[in-house]
Formats: structure tokens, C-alpha cells, sequence
């Protein structure tokens, strides 16, 4: 049964800081951005977390394996090399979906995103150490069929970029709705979706949904650990497996 453990990430009073005195200069911001990212991804990954990179002022992360302390020496890392600190709210839950409304809910009771009194919250609850299982995170790694053969290699790259899109669009919705998943793109043409306990059947029914909406055949490996590297690896390996046998759901 899968315990997923997810920490919004928001950085405080971004907004407000992007324009005073005036605004800044956008190439710093995406500097910033893409920056803090890579960093945030190294701490948390280092602990085996995933983060990724959503609206950039707003991050998710799947963070089974890191405790309080974790969280808590992540934000000193980021408030001693930046110019802005982040908030963090942490839950958990079988839903991947219900855990990130949680750890929203305990960011927004603590403050506007625009807010400049609040700063650097740390709250919610991790998994104990004694509670963690073998299959606490599922992590489902999608790849578009032949993206480099129908799209990179075929259309221009803007063309190609808005096919992927569409798959990912499609396919981040339905996930989100009708199967309680945190679909992210991670580039390439390779989507990662934090799930619940789903079975092939719900992978074989979001597959035909994204085939049916946007005429693009995705494949998926899916894979469950006690971290999301865990997960996420298994998954990788699953899906190189459906590629060798054509298949477009396989399980580690
Ligand atoms: N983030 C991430 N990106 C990947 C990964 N594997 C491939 N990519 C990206 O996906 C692009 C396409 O590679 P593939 O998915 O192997 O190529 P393909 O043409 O779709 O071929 P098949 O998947 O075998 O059908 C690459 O250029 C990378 O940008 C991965 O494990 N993680």
C-alpha cells in the first residue's frame, strides 16, 4: 500500500521581490529559477527525494526518506546562497493527490505566497522510520512511442515541442482526475507521475485517454520502492523492458 510523502515548496514573497525596487531583469529570474531547481533536486536527491520543477516559485517533491531535520537543513542551504528563502509543507497519504492538497492547506494557513511576514514554514508530519515500507512510493516513468522518428526527427522543433505538450497536458489532467497522480514532464518526451496503488488496467486506461485526445501512443514503466529513487529506478528498468518486448505497460 503506498504511503507517498510530498513537500510543497514555495518560495516566499517571490512575487513582490521579482519587481521591487523595480522589476528585475528576466534573465535573471529564469537564472534564479532554474538554479534554485538544480540545487533543490541535488539536496533532496541526494536523500534520495525527486523533486520537480512545476511553476518554478512553486515546486513539488516527493520526499520519503527525508525527516524534519532534512527539510529544515535544506532551507538554511538555500536562505545562505539566495536572495529569497522557501516555505515548506510536508503530508503524506495513500493519494499522492490528497498528500499535495494537505501540504498546500498547511502552507496557505500559514500565509499569503505574498506575504512578507512569512517566511521559511516548516510544517506537517513525515513517515516515521519505523512505518516505511518497501512499496510506500509508485512511480509510473512515461515515454512518448518513437518521439524522435514521428516528431524530433520530423518536425520542426517548435512542432515536435508542441505535440509533446499535448501528451503531457492530456495526460497530466486524466492522470490527476480519474487516477489520483502527480504527472510531471521531465524533458525529452518523458513524463514521471507519482501514483496510488494503480494496476495495468488504470495504466491501459490512460494510455487509450491520451491516445484518443491527442492521436500520440505513450508507453509506461512502472516501478515501487521505499524512496522515490527507489521507485523511479524499478520504473526506468520497467520501461526499458516494454520497449525490448513492445509492450506499453510494464510493471518491475
Ligand atoms: N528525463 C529523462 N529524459 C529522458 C530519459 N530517457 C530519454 N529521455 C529524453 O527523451 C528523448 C527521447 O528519447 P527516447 O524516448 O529514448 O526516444 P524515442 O524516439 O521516443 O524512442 P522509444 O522511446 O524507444 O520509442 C531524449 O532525447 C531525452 O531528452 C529519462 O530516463 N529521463
Amino acid at each position: 500500500m503506498t504511503n507517498t510523502q510530498i513537500t510543497l515548496i514555495q518560495i516566499d514573497n517571490y512575487g513582490p521581490w521579482t519587481v521591487t525596487p523595480e522589476p528585475r531583469r528576466e534573465v535573471d529570474l529564469q537564472t534564479l529559477q532554474s538554479r534554485l531547481y538544480a540545487d533543490l533536486s541535488q539536496l533532496v536527491g541526494n536523500r534520495d527525494g525527486y523533486v520537480f520543477f512545476t511553476r518554478f516559485d512553486n515546486m513539488v517533491a516527493v520526499t520519503n526518506g527525508l525527516d524534519m531535520d532534512d527539510h529544515a537543513l535544506i532551507q538554511e542551504s538555500v536562505r545562505n546562497r539566495y536572495p529569497v528563502t522557501v516555505s515548506f509543507g510536508v503530508a503524506t497519504g495513500t493519494s499522492p493527490v490528497h498528500a499535495l492538497a494537505d501540504a498546500t492547506n498547511l502552507i496557505q494557513d500559514a500565509g499569503s505566497a505574498q506575504d512578507k511576514s512569512r517566511r521559511e514554514i516548516l510544517d506537517g508530519r513525515v513517515i516515521e522510520e519505523a512505518f516505511r515500507t518497501d512499496d510506500d512510493v509508485q512511480i509510473a516513468h512515461f515515454d512518448v512511442v518513437d518521439a524522435t522518428g514521428k516528431y524530433t526527427d520530423e518536425l520542426d522543433a517548435f512542432g515536435a515541442f508542441i505535440e509533446i505538450e499535448q501528451a503531457y497536458a492530456s495526460l497530466m489532467r486524466y492522470m490527476y482526475e480519474a487516477h489520483d497522480s502527480l504527472s510531471f514532464f521531465v524533458g525529452g518526451d518523458n513524463i514521471i507521475a507519482v501514483c496510488p496503488d494503480l494496476d495495468a488496467a488504470a495504466y491501459d486506461d490512460a494510455i487509450e485517454h491520451v491516445l484518443d485526445e491527442t492521436g500520440i501512443q505513450v508507453r509506461v514503466g512502472v516501478g515501487e520502492g521505499s524512496t522515490p529513487h527507489d521507485a523511479g529506478y524499478a520504473a526506468k528498468h520497467a520501461l526499458e523492458v516494454g520497449r525490448a518486448d513492445e509492450s506499453l505497460v510494464e510493471f518491475h
